[in-house]
Parts: structure tokens; sequence; C-alpha cells
């Protein structure tokens, strides 16, 4: 991959390893030196440039990586190039390997959930003229070495089945942990682990490996690797986010119903071979198009729209002090898994539906207040001109007509979900 400047100048080392600030790298001595403002904007341009091929490469729809990209995540970026001979030229990059630290969610093979931070290889591309000629193994070893990782402890995030190859090729990594489909509102996921990645779960963290990765030198660290750990205890609750969200979670686009709606059947043992998977969460790895997956806003929006399951309406029927109670069990609760009472009528009347089994605003991460006012339980009217769409209900409003379609669902899950969340010992985020 050749660029207007002179690559072989800029990139002084065979790899060299880019973080977040995407500094030049030493230069040799003797070598001319541009303007520190043009090297930093050449480097740029080369991880642009890398990120598109490598899209391209993948059949993604956008790149996932860019410098922008780098400069707002605590990656570390290996960039290989080219140091055959090139008289006339000005040097060329040969690929990329793009790995980082995510905070993930899986599932050992007893099943049991654990969070942890391994070392995620993110994006991998070397050029198509170069392929299958061990320049992919050579980024990938170097990158072993100085993150001090061992294969198996490291997720992949969607591997393509070059990917898979490669690691069953030089690594020996081909039984993938059966991650079961759990995928609910928050949690997703797109990474595959390995056999053999809890081995060391247990053993004390090295907090030199964070230190030492990002300037890229090599500084020699005594600690023996362990870069996949337990998560440390919980940080204070804060913005709401999908919890173990793949880089690749962006170019999802369209809807998919929630759980538990969108279960698929549970395999009673793994194939021989199994096919990638995610880690957490019923997102598949495999490439081609990616599999729509909704984003949490798109969610808690189908949420809203959709009509209510067949059991919630029994529930309803047959429980009607039920409805006022879960909401004081809401309320009373823990911070955790918060409903609003929001009524979203599409007749533009105020008992159209019931608030009690309104529309469920979910909020993860936000302490939900006991002293809350009674203004929170609202009618958002869709009659009319539009304009006056938040009305205060009394919360022993009206039981809900037969037209409640959005709410009963809503319902059902909220009690569903909450029912999960008490059982987990851990929350999504
Ligand atoms: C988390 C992620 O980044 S997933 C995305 C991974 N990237 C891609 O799929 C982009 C396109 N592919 C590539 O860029 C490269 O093929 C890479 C990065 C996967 C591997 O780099 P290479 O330089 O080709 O690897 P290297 O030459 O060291 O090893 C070759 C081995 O990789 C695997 N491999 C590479 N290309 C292919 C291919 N087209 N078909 C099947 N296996 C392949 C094979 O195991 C191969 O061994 P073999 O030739 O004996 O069958």
């Amino acid at each position: 991959m050749e660029f207007p400047f002179d690559v072989d100048a800029l990139l002084p080392e065979r790899i060299t390893v880019l973080d977040q600030h995407l500094r030049p790298p030493a230069r040799r001595p003797g070598t001319t030196t541009p303007a520190r403002v043009d090297v930093q904007q050449q480097i740029m341009t080369i991880v642009d440039e890398l990120g598109k091929a490598s899209a391209k490469a993948q059949h993604l729809p956008a790149p996932i990586t860019s410098a922008s990209r780098m400069q707002s995540n605590r990656h570390v970026m290996y960039v290989l190039k080219d140091t055959s001979a090139r008289p006339a030229g000005k040097g060329a990059v040969i690929g990329f390997l793009k790995v980082g630290y995510k905070k993930l969610f899986v599932l050992d093979d007893r099943e049991a959930h654990n969070e942890v931070e391994p070392l995620c290889i993110l994006d991998f591309y070397i050029h198509e003229s170069l392929q299958r000629h061990g320049h992919g193994q050579e980024l990938f070893q170097y990158m072993l070495q100085k993150e001090r990782v061992e294969p198996h402890q490291l997720a992949i995030d969607r591997p393509s089945q070059k990917l898979l190859k490669f690691l069953n090729k030089y690594y020996n990594l081909e039984t993938t942990v059966p991650q079961l489909i759990l995928a609910h509102l928050f949690e997703v996921n797109n990474f595959v682990i390995f056999e053999g990645f809890f081995a060391h779960q247990h053993r004390p963290p090295a907090p030199s490996l964070r230190a030492t990765r990002h300037s890229g030198a090599a500084v020699v660290d005594p600690t023996p690797a362990a870069p996949a750990r337990k998560l440390p205890p919980k940080r204070a609750e804060g913005e709401i986010k999908p919890y173990s969200s793949s880089d690749r979670e962006f170019l999802k686009v369209a809807v998919e119903p929630p759980w538990p709606l969108n279960r698929a059947p549970r395999r009673a043992t793994p194939p021989v071979h199994p096919p990638p998977r995610s880690s957490s969460l019923g997102n598949s790895p495999e490439r081609g198009p990616l599999r729509p997956f909704v984003p949490e806003q798109e969610l808690l929006r189908s949420l809203r729209l959709c009509p209510p399951h067949p059991t919630a309406r029994l529930l309803l029927a047959t429980d009607p002090a039920g409805s006022s109670a879960q909401r004081r069990r809401t309320r009373g609760t823990p911070p955790g898994l918060v409903a609003q009472s929001c009524c979203y009528s599409r007749h533009g009347g105020l008992n159209s539906s019931s608030p009690n089994i309104g529309n469920l605003e979910w909020k993860l991460g936000e302490q939900e207040t006991e002293n809350r006012s009674t203004s929170d339980e609202q009618v958002l009217s869709q009659h009319g001109d539009g304009k006056e769409p938040m009305h205060t209900v009394p919360p022993q409003a009206q039981a809900p007509p037969a037209q409640y379609w959005t709410m009963a669902g809503d319902l059902f899950n909220a009690r569903f979900i909450r029912k999960l969340q008490e059982r987990r010992s851990t929350r999504p985020w």
C-alpha cells in the first residue's frame, strides 16, 4: 500500500506501534525531519487508508479503524511496512493489527458469567497482494510478544474465516468456548474466545501491561502476563452503554425483536467445530453482511411500539392490582432497571391506556429516587397537532382498555428482564 509521502522515512522500524496519540515514532539519526504537524497528518492518512482497506476486505459498510477512532479509544495499532528494496519508491505499508482491552461479559464452560477485560483483536489486515506470505503471522507474533499475552487469552472481535484459519494454523486455536444466547437489552458483544481463555483468570493482574503498551517502547516488565483479568468493583453509575459492545456495533442498523422473543434454540452440546460465535450475546461473529442488531435507543423505540405479548394480556387480566404493585415494587427497588410510566396514546385520549402499564422507559445505571414526583407519569399524545405531548396523569388511572397494544408487551418484558436482573449477581454495564 503506497502513499504520496515517504513511508520508509516516516516509519523507521519494520513494525511501528501507534497509540491514541498517533505520535510519530522516533526518527533515525540523520534523517530529515518534516514538520511535526505534517508527520502527524501523514500518520493519520496511513491509519485512515489502512482502515478503509481493511473494511473493504471484510465487506464492512464502514471502516472500524480510523485516525479519529484511534484518538478516541485506547487502542494500539501495529503497522507493518515493506522493507524490501524500493529504490525509486517511498516505501509501502503491508498491513496492520489493532488490539485493545475491552470489558466483556462472557460465559465459561460451566456457563458461569464472567466479567473480564481481555486484550482483544479488533482489526487485522494484510494487503491483498501480500496475504498468505507470512506477514500476518509476523505481525501477530510481534504483538503477542509486546503485549506479553498468550493467543488463547485473547478475545477476537467477529473473526473472519481467514482469521479463524490463521489462528488455527499458527496457534492451534480451534475450539471456541460456547457462548449461549443470552442476549437481552443491554448485553451485546461479538467476541469469540477459545478454550484456555479462563485458565489464567485468577492470576493477579499485571498493571504494567497497560502502562507500557501505549508508549510502544520496549519496556521490560518482569510480571508474568495476565491480560484477562477480573474487573475491579463496579464503577460509578454513568452513561447508559451497551455492555460488551464491539467496535463494530456502530455498523449495525436494523432492529431485532427484544429478548426473549429473538432467542435462538439452544444447543445441548457444542458442535465438534463450533461456528464462530458471539461471546455473550446472540450476535453471530460470522462475516458477510453484519447481522442486524438493535442499538439501545432503537430497541427502546421498538419496545414502545411492539404489540403486547399474549401472556402479558393474561397477566393483566388476571391480576388487576399487578400493574400498580409492579410499579410500587419498581419504585422501592435499589438502583438498577427502572421503569417510568409514560403512556403513549395512539388515540390522543388520556384514558386510552393505563399509566400503570405505560410505556416503560428503561434506565440502566441510574438511581431511581424515592422522592421522584408523580409527574413522571405522563401521557404522550399523538393526536391533534401534537404540540402538547405531555400530560400528568394520576397513578390510579383507568384500567387498560382493549387498545393498549403498545403497553403490555413492555410490561411483560419489564417483568421478565427485571426478574433476570434480580437473579444476576452483576449488572450489565
Ligand atoms: C478481528 C478481525 O480483525 S477479523 C478480520 C481479519 N481480517 C481479514 O479477514 C481481512 C482479510 N485477510 C487478511 O488481511 C489476512 O488474510 C489475515 C490478516 C487474516 C492473515 O494475514 P496473512 O498475511 O494472510 O497470514 P499469514 O500469511 O501469516 O498466514 C496465512 C494463513 O492465514 C490463513 N489465511 C490467510 N488467507 C486465507 C484465505 N484467503 N483463505 C483461508 N485462509 C487464509 C490460512 O490459515 C493461511 O495459511 P495457509 O496459507 O497455509 O492456508
